[in-house]
């Protein structure tokens, strides 16, 4: 076993860290730091530190151990570990330790900072006090059920009270709507109004309206209706009365029987028709808001012009007086609806300019007469008096959807209201983590068929929160996915007849729900196997295990070839990138010939370099392929083979740095799926890894800082390597100032640590 002394000090940070998020406290050591697992058996920390590997294991004794020497010793019995290394560790522990007083001379300097690390060492999370999230109160309002957007709800609130539009901006399943519905339950429900429409005697196809306090619309037709029923029951009546008269005389007069038939039926049709002034002027109840406890929310997101502005039904009988009436017909629109509440609509980009236009002309007015909205109907032609809709708008989508916004819209909602741009993750604190238990209890109770969660399936839910936040020291804020665990995991128990959610359901549902993108990512990788796109062993020139991700968090294998030929064209070599990119990745693709030029002397002038990204069929986007493209090609161009048990992301910087990226976990777990067994991830993002128990004693996690570090761990070849490394520092003084202080490694294959 090798100890990567590079990895130790960055190492304690992230153990640090992680020991903090799964709240365990009064401890030693993490060596007095143990969990049960999912059969039941008590493991030591090590086994779920998500940066665990053989070499950090090593590293968290040096950073807690007080008889580090002892154990590095012990280390040296059980492993091969020399003494020039054992040296080296105890360097790296001085370092390391210099290091922690270093910080804890600069406390006055850096409060914030140790504040928090003090913070994540002494406080404990009140939740192990509960005993199930069913000790959780679930607040009655919407609005305060919404977590982690504590701006967002209050600038929502001061809209609410001037009723001001508001324009939300986020992710999918970040809470927008619920934030939208939370709003309607803050505005004043007394002021509601039902509206009523009236035949126009005058004009039949201007139908009349009328707004009356709300639940005073309903009366006015009931009380309208119970006349009609009186009036309808002694038509009917003397109705019957008539026909069985004439049939009575039929039957005397036997010979006029026939025209006796005709005549009760004509005396039946008539007596149809006939409607007395005060039933055909009878209101026709459009919006009824008597039932309603809160001000309205009308979701027309998807709805397309009538639905969203009002129809007139189409009447094939309307000539000739036989038809419906017009107010009848009249249908009211979701802007009608919401006259007084909330207006909420999704993706609001999406809709048609017209559309678009003809909602700001509603906002303006603060009315807006129905007409029918298709041209070749009867409803076309009624247009009704203007129908109140002072309602306020709650418009939302991702930042795209402000390209397909009706500029006089977008202008409209900032100057009469707010734009609010959500977040997707909130910081990993005690009291965040706190709402998260919260929002757990919520979905559980909204649910209504799960069982509620015990404490140890709500640490793994906020491990899984962790993880998904694919950022350090972060709790996810897409809690429509997380909720989706969330109910998987309460199936599950259910399924098995539990009385609480415990941490294997949760574990379990989590193998259930897995995304589209994993899935398909899994099979990728299955099928690629079996094609030989990669083969995660020995050495091959020019081609290395790059790292990309598909949908929101599902990581994928992306091979990467890289082929040097001698330029065709006297002037220069031309660099072809083939595989379906995206405009950053073939930015990326250019930057990295820059500092090939730059770093290993090369002219890469003389060659044209084909880059060829193998079985991208949906395209590459971003430049954290560009480590890998970089590699590739020096690989190629200095014919040095590529260690293929080794995956690499980062994104590289023109200096040489190795810059973060996006991703990391699911990077990570994709490349121990591959069967790789070293990754090398920037080290800027070691503390966002978050990976999976099952995949903790498969792969390797290498920091890297530099294109140096990334040659030195991915090439193989003694004196090739030794002699391109020493070039590059050479050559360069800004890439010499960062290769690490520590003395080469010593050239071989890849351990198979
Ligand atoms: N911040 C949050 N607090 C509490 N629950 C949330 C939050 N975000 C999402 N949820 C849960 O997820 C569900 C879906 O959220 P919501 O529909 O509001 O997301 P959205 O941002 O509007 O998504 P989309 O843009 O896809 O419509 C909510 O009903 C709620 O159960």
């Amino acid at each position: 076993m090798k100890i990567n002394k590079e990895s130790s000090k960055h190492l304690d940070d992230s153990q640090k860290k992680f020991e903090s998020s799964m709240n365990y406290n009064n401890i030693k050591s993490t060596e007095n730091i143990c969990y049960n697992d999912i059969n039941g058996s008590v493991n030591p920390i090590n086994d779920i530190n998500p940066n665990k590997t053989s070499i950090k294991k090593e590293a968290i004794k040096i950073t807690f151990d007080t008889n580090k020497n002892q154990d590095l010793a012990e280390n040296m019995e059980n492993d091969d570990i020399s003494e020039d290394e054992l040296k080296n560790e105890n360097i790296e522990k001085e370092e390391i330790e210099s290091d922690d007083n270093d910080s804890e001379n600069n406390k006055d300097e850096l409060p914030q900072n140790n504040e928090d690390s003090h913070y994540e060492k002494q406080n404990m999370l009140d939740y192990k006090d509960i005993g199930s999230t069913k000790d959780i109160d679930v607040p009655p309002l919407l609005i305060d059920q919404v977590i982690g957007h504590e701006e967002s709800v209050e600038t929502i609130k001061k809209a609410a009270k001037q009723r001001r539009n508001v324009l939300l901006i986020g992710d999918p399943g970040v809470g927008k709507s619920m934030i939208a519905k939370g709003m309607a339950e803050l505005l004043p429900p007394e002021v509601l109004q039902d509206v009523l429409v009236y035949p126009n005697a005058e004009d039949s196809n201007n139908p009349l309206i009328r707004t009356v306090p709300s639940g005073d619309g309903k009366r006015i037709v009931m009380a309208n209706k119970s006349t009609t029923k009186g009036y309808e029951e002694k038509k009917l009546i003397v109705t019957m009365i008539l026909i069985a008269g004439v049939l009575a005389l039929g039957f005397i007069y036997r010979t006029q029987l026939l025209f006796a038939i005709l005549a009760a039926l004509f005396i039946f049709f008539i007596s149809m028709q006939i409607k007395p002034k005060n039933i055909t002027m009878a209101p026709k109840l459009l919006v009824n808001n008597s039932e309603k406890r809160f001000a309205p929310f009308e979701d027309a997101t998807g709805a397309h012009a009538g639905a969203l502005l009002g129809d007139v039904r189409h009447d094939p009988y309307q000539s000739g007086g036989l038809g419906t009436p017009a107010h009848e017909r009249v249908e009211p629109g979701m802007i009608h609806k919401a006259n007084r509440g909330v207006l909420y609509i999704d993706e609001i980009g999406t809709m048609t300019m017209k559309t678009q236009q003809e909602l700001l002309s509603a906002m303006q007015e603060k009315k807006y007469s129905i007409t029918g909205q298709s041209e070749n109907s009867s409803g076309a032609m009624v247009r009704s008096q203007a129908v109140p809709c002072d309602f306020v708008l709650v418009a939302s989508g991702n930042i795209q959807v402000l390209e397909g916004m009706h500029i006089a819209m977008r202008s409209r909602i900032r100057g009469y209201g707010y734009e609010v741009f959500m977040k997707d993750n909130m910081p990993d604190t005690k009291e965040n983590r706190k709402k998260l238990i919260q929002f757990v209890a919520q979905e559980v109770k909204n649910d209504g068929r799960i069982p509620h969660f015990s404490p140890e399936a709500l640490d793994e839910i906020i491990r899984e929160a962790k993880r998904r936040a694919g950022k350090k020291e972060s709790l996810t804020l897409r809690l429509r996915d997380l909720g989706g665990l969330v109910r998987a995991a309460g199936d599950v128990a259910k399924e098995e007849g539990a009385n609480l959610v415990h941490a294997e359901h949760v574990l379990t549902a989590k193998k259930y729900s897995r995304t589209l993108e994993q899935q398909i990512a899994d099979r990728t990788i299955v099928q690629r196997k079996e094609y030989a796109v990669f083969n995660p062993e020995g050495g091959k020139i020019g081609i290395v295990n790059g790292l990309s991700v598909i949908g929101d968090r599902s990581g994928l294998m992306l091979p990467i070839a890289a082929e040097a030929a001698p330029a065709q064209s006297k002037r220069e070599g031309k660099i072809i990138a083939t595989g379906k990119l995206g405009e950053i990745a073939k930015e990326s693709v250019q930057n990295v010939s820059a500092l090939i030029k730059k770093h290993t002397g090369t002219d890469i002038s003389l060659y044209d370099i084909h880059i060829q990204f193998l079985q991208t069929y949906d395209g590459v986007e971003g430049d954290s392929a560009s480590v890998s493209i970089a590699a590739a090609v020096i690989s190629a161009i200095e014919e040095i083979p590529i260690d293929q048990t080794v995956a690499l992301t980062g994104s590289l910087s023109v200096r040489g740095d190795v810059l973060p990226i996006g991703g990391a976990t699911s990077k990570i777990e994709a490349a121990a799926e591959a069967g790789i067994k070293k990754v090398l991830i920037p080290r800027s993002n070691m503390t966002d890894v978050m990976i999976e128990k099952k995949y903790e004693d498969a792969i390797e996690i290498i920091p890297v800082d530099t294109l140096s570090d990334v040659l030195e761990n991915i090439l193989i070849g003694c004196s090739e390597k030794n002699s391109l490394i020493k070039k590059m520092k050479k050559i360069s003084s800004a890439v010499a100032d960062k290769v690490p202080k520590r003395p080469l490694n010593a050239c071989d294959m890849p351990s198979k640590s």
